[in-house]
């Protein structure tokens, strides 16, 4: 099956998104999710003037030979560019050899370890109340495990609380600054779990994102303070580029801790899981090279048991959550599978057969991974400049992690 084509849709239906389609002489198509959330336009140039190129005429069956090619060939290995790259192709091969094969993707890894996938839901409020009471919603809405975000006393905008409505980082011509203060955080949140918890009950598994902007003895003493709600894990507690940090964290706290949205390969998450400082790993199919890569790196999770925790927010596209579905019916250490319902803009433009149901999700049987794209439609959006937010310290402002 050789590949006579391949080319790169960008498109904004509420938000950007940037998707491979690579055609082939037997006329079936494969697709691949290249977006990475701010910087859309680099990846698409990776792949429209420097992969693309070396695709053309090469059999889409060696789904390994051109990984390793596109790897090891750009001489400029990892980061979240080019491996977001690499992702979208592999991704699109993989789709490409299940339509071949007639069957739907997880057959082709290894079959069903599964009957569903349990999926977290995320409950955003502006204060305790308001989240208590959407936690309450995500839990009658059928979810089995919900994130909690709240707003912040005293600081006008935090991560994963909107302002109404859906919740989308990326905004704006240039990056919006917001304010930071860990201290007025740390006071907080054990507040807002003790009230989430004591409203939903001990049955209900509870999940936070302090996205990166704890030292790790701050970080430490959230985990700790959450320790009497029994979180099912605590997200990006501290910035990963030193994974030393969390021996610090795994000294003080017992509450689970899940790091790696946003790594690119197995190496950054080495450490971390040999040394099980961490208790699941985020990487997902669009940005950790794809789905051949993601596969190495839950099978080095499996001999620690490290259970995969794959990102899905919004700004990964429908068609990276196909994939990732049919890697979550297959993999044997799976752990939950984040789930950020899209728009219906953004669902229109990508015809899926994935579902939602009862707190658990369901890949399809299509051959493939079961997401397509409506080009035309896709056309009527084209790509708006946005950014992610930047933080700076209220006291002084000084540039922190957002
Ligand atoms: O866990 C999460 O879902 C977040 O960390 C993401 O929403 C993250 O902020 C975005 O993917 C950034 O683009
Ligand atoms: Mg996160």
């Amino acid at each position: 099956m050789k590949i006579t084509a391949a080319r790169v849709i960008v498109c904004c239906p509420g938000r950007n998104f940037v998707t491979l389609k690579i055609e082939t002489d037997q006329g079936l198509t494969g697709l691949g999710d290249a977006t990475l959330n701010g910087r859309e336009l680099a990846v698409a140039s990776y792949l429209n003037d420097h992969v693309i190129p070396c695709l053309i005429g090469r059999d889409a069956h060696q789904i390994e030979d051109i990984w390793q090619y596109l790897y090891k060939g750009a001489y400029w290995r990892r980061g979240p560019v080019t491996m977001s790259a690499i992702a979208a192709v592999d991704t699109a091969l993989w789709d490409l050899k299940a339509k071949a094969a007639g069957l739907p993707l997880y057959q082709l890894l290894g079959g069903r370890s599964r009957s569903r996938v349990l999926v977290y839901g995320h409950a955003n409020g502006r204060d305790i109340e308001h989240t208590v009471d959407e936690v309450l919603r995500h839990r009658e809405m059928g979810f089995l495990a919900i994130r909690a975000q709240s707003g912040v006393p005293g600081l006008d905008k935090v991560y994963g609380v909107g302002h109404g409505g859906f919740y989308e980082p990326a905004d704006g011509s240039l990056p919006s600054e917001h304010d930071w203060s860990s201290e007025k955080y740390l006071r907080h949140t054990p507040a807002l779990f003790a009230a989430v918890r004591e409203a939903v009950g001990p049955e209900v598994h509870l999940l936070h994102d302090a996205h990166h902007r704890l030292t790790p003895i701050e970080a430490a003493r959230l985990g700790k303070a959450l320790e009497p709600f029994h979180l099912f894990w605590l997200e990006d507690a501290t910035p990963a580029e030193n994974p030393q940090a969390f021996a610090l964290i795994r000294q003080h706290t017992t509450t689970p801790l899940a790091v790696g949205e946003v790594f690119n390969s197995l190496w950054d998450c080495k450490a971390l899981i040999e040394q099980q400082w961490i208790d699941y790993i985020r990487t997902t199919v669009v940005h950790a090279g794809g789905i051949s890569h993601l596969r190495r790196i839950a099978d080095l999770a499996a001999l620690y048991q490290v259970r995969t925790g794959c990102h899905g927010a919004t700004d990964l596209s429908p068609v990276c959550m196909g994939a990732a579905l049919h890697f979550d019916t297959w993999v044997p250490n799976f752990g939950i599978q984040e789930y950020m319902p899209h728009t219906e803009a953004t669902l229109e433009v990508f015809p899926h057969d994935y579902r939602f149901e009862q707190g658990f999700m369901h890949c399809g049987e299509t051959p493939g991974h079961g997401v397509d794209i409506d080009e035309a439609l896709a056309a009527r959006y084209p790509y708006q400049r946005a950014y992610l937010p930047v933080n700076r310290l209220q006291h002084d402002g000084t540039l922190w992690s957002w």
